[in-house]
């Protein structure tokens, strides 16, 4: 089977053009090509194909195999991976993905995709839409107890789940201990993504991220865009930040005009390949 290895600020992903592959158990597959010793290693597997209400159809899975509703880095390298390889001459492309459709505006340079703007829908703030277990219809600094330590959160989607919770240091924070303790906490009950974040100035947060399903990962698109909503939310940051993650930098808006959250930067093809795939059976 034919692939691409891409990333956006270190997020990996398996790419597969599902118009030329036929994939018959992808959640088996994103764990099989995740694995960074007995497959190519990743965070997950991308499935790019045809979409009936937009030009192109996504679909994640995390390296553990299950199912992501919307992934920022991984929508950025696909507008990469289609522009590049003349699966469309568009720079500005819509996207079908679990949370909606997504638009995409490409920036091009001799033909090289160099940035890419991508519109990440309204943030979901209701709790149970989330979904995260409150007495409160929105979860906004709320407290959480994990093995007896107390956090504050701040609950946000963008089609998959995120609490954000405020640290004084990214670089100190226990996220190897927190991260899956809150992932598999009952108040989640479709699991959660994580994001340890700083506060920099009213501009700038630093952000780590516990991914659900994949462990900590360098940098997470929907977690830049949860931290953001949340910082808004609690008076913490102006709507425009620079949020500066391990992999890099994503500026993201949260506009007050159309209530969307817009997450901007790069992506980066790593390498093509062929993996043989075990038979079934
Ligand atoms: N682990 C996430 C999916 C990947 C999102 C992330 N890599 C991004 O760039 O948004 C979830 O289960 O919701």
């Amino acid at each position: 089977m034919k692939f691409a290895k891409m990333h956006g600020l270190g997020n990996d992903y398996v790419y597969v053009d599902c118009f030329t592959e036929r994939i018959s158990d992808p959640a088996g597959l994103a764990r099989l090509f995740s694995d960074r010793h007995k497959g190519i290693g990743s965070d997950g597997l991308i499935l790019i194909g045809p979409s009936g209400k937009a030009d192109f159809r996504m679909q994640i899975y995390n390296a553990d195999g299950s199912v992501a509703e919307m992934c920022g880095n991984g929508i950025r390298c696909l507008g990469k991976y289609v522009y590049e390889r003349g699966m469309t001459d568009k720079t500005e492309l819509t996207v079908e993905t679990l949370a909606g459709i997504r638009r995409l505006r490409l920036t091009v340079e001799d033909k090289t995709v160099t940035e890419v703007e991508a519109d990440m829908g309204i943030p979901i703030l209701k709790a149970d839409k989330i979904p995260i277990v409150s007495e409160h219809s929105m979860v906004v600094d709320e407290p959480i107890v994990v093995d007896g330590v107390m956090l504050r959160m701040t609950g946000v989607s963008l089609g998959n789940p995120h609490a954000v919770i405020y640290v004084q240091s990214v670089r100190t924070a226990d996220i190897g201990w927190l991260g899956p303790r809150l992932e598999h906490h009952g108040r989640f009950p479709r699991r959660i993504n994580v994001e340890f974040t700083e506060i920099i100035d009213r501009h700038t947060i630093s952000v780590r991220v516990w991914e659900r399903g994949a462990k900590e990962t360098l940098s997470c698109g929907t977690g830049a865009c949860a931290a953001v909503v949340a910082s808004v939310l609690n008076d913490l940051t102006e709507r425009r930040v620079r949020v500066k993650l391990t992999g890099g930098d994503l500026t993201v808006e949260w506009r007050e005009a159309d209530n969307t959250v817009y997450m901007t930067g790069p992506a980066a093809a790593v390498f093509d390949g062929v993996i043989n795939i075990p038979s079934a059976g």
